[in-house]
């Protein structure tokens, strides 16, 4: 099959997912806001700010019209930070006619700021059921660094609409880019946005020069919290030892291509948040999402001492070391309930 795929967003992982389609042999627009970047990759074949050192394929053509880069589009991607879907949805929404009507996907990570809302959820509110096919999910370990190298990557489709996650994993599937098929959106959009929060932590206590042994209680207990949260949304518990639970919070919590690391790490530093976020350049969606998951645990009775623990100092400027002492000394827990599972057990 040969389709004309629209990306929105010409950032890191907008790119490398062009790679990855235009490798498939689909016909290829990168829409993205920024009409240098978008000269740059037409021109030099080049996004040198997000992906140093790639060379783009020629057919890859970037655009800034978003009506033009969505005509005649069987497949819509949306590649944006999260705080910019809702507007960008928005748009969309008024250049559809609803006479073609194309599969719609997004593999970003985050959770809508005060409403707290997944980005499947923004993008329905803002795009008329009649106006589309299909609406999936696309979301794993994968970092675009690896994934424009042609490392070997494997990642989920996630959507109700089981022939809609197979039309994307046909779209997307390749010898180094392995798609699996998922019924529980929620427990996969879950998973990739709350990892983020855990991954800030991780790099906070590399930081702070603490050891395998503290990141493996990091990485175990955050997804405990990551599960009660989202089954407690009703996720499916078992999508949480899958790609976008365990896989995801892996990649993310022990790379250095990790923004959410590395912003982690810089602040376990001593760095100040606001200085660590500007000289980023990239979107860091672990601090936004910490803030989005911490008000929804509140709002809930769900509880997240890691997730509160890492708000405290994101948000309120409390110290890295006295939190982690605070947490340690908790009052002592079973490790595991059945109920946590089923319920989201509050005792846990
Ligand atoms: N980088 C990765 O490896 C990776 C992998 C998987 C998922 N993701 C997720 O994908 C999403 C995008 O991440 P990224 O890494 O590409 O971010 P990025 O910071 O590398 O790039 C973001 C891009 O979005 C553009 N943008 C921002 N606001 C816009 C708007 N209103 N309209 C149009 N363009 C706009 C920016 O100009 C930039 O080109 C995030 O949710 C991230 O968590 C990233
Ligand atoms: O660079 P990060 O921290 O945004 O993580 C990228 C991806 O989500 C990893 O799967």
């Amino acid at each position: 099959m040969k389709e004309i795929v629209a990306v929105l967003g010409a950032g890191s992982w907008g790119t490398a997912l062009s790679m990855v389609l235009d490798e498939n042999g689909h016909e290829v627009r990168l829409w993205g806001n920024d009409p240098e970047q978008q000269k740059e990759i037409n021109e030099k074949h080049t996004n040198h700010h997000y992906l140093p050192d790639v060379v783009l394929s020629e057919s890859i053509i970037a655009f800034t019209d978003l009506e033009k880069a969505l005509e005649g589009a069987g497949a819509i991607v949306f590649v944006l930070p999260t705080k910019a879907i809702r507007a960008v949805a928005k748009q969309v929404a008024l250049l559809l006619d609803g006479k073609n009507k194309p599969h719609l996907v997004h593999a970003s990570k985050g959770l809508e700021q005060d409403s707290h809302k997944r980005i499947s959820v923004i993008i329905q509110e803002e795009i008329p059921a009649e106006k589309y096919d299909s609406l999936v999910v696309l979301s794993g370990p994968s970092h675009a660094e690896e994934v424009a190298k042609k490392d070997i990557t494997t990642i989920t489709a996630a959507s109700e609409n089981q022939v809609a996650a197979g039309y994307v994993q046909k779209l997307f599937m390749n010898n180094y880019f392995r798609v699996y098929r998922n019924t529980d959106i929620i427990g996969v959009e879950l998973g990739a946005a709350l990892k983020n929060i855990i991954a800030v932590g991780a790099g906070a206590l590399h930081g702070l020069g603490y050891g395998d042994n503290a990141k493996a209680a990091l990485m175990t207990r955050g997804l405990a919290e990551i599960s009660r949260l989202g089954v407690a949304f009703g996720a499916d518990p078992l999508t949480f030892f899958g790609l976008s639970g365990v896989g995801d919070l892996i990649v993310t919590g022990t790379s250095v291509h990790s923004r959410n690391w590395r912003a982690g790490d810089l602040i376990g530093k001593g760095h100040d948040l606001d200085e660590v976020l500007n000289n980023m350049g990239m979107v860091v969606e672990g601090v936004a999402t910490t803030k989005a998951a911490y008000e929804l645990a509140q709002e809930k009775g769900i509880e997240m001492p890691i997730t509160e623990a890492i708000y405290k100092v994101l948000y309120e400027k409390a110290d890295v070391k006295q939190v982690i002492e605070d947490l340690m000394l908790r009052e002592g827990k079973a490790e595991l309930s059945s109920e946590t599972m089923e319920k989201g057990n509050k005792e846990i």
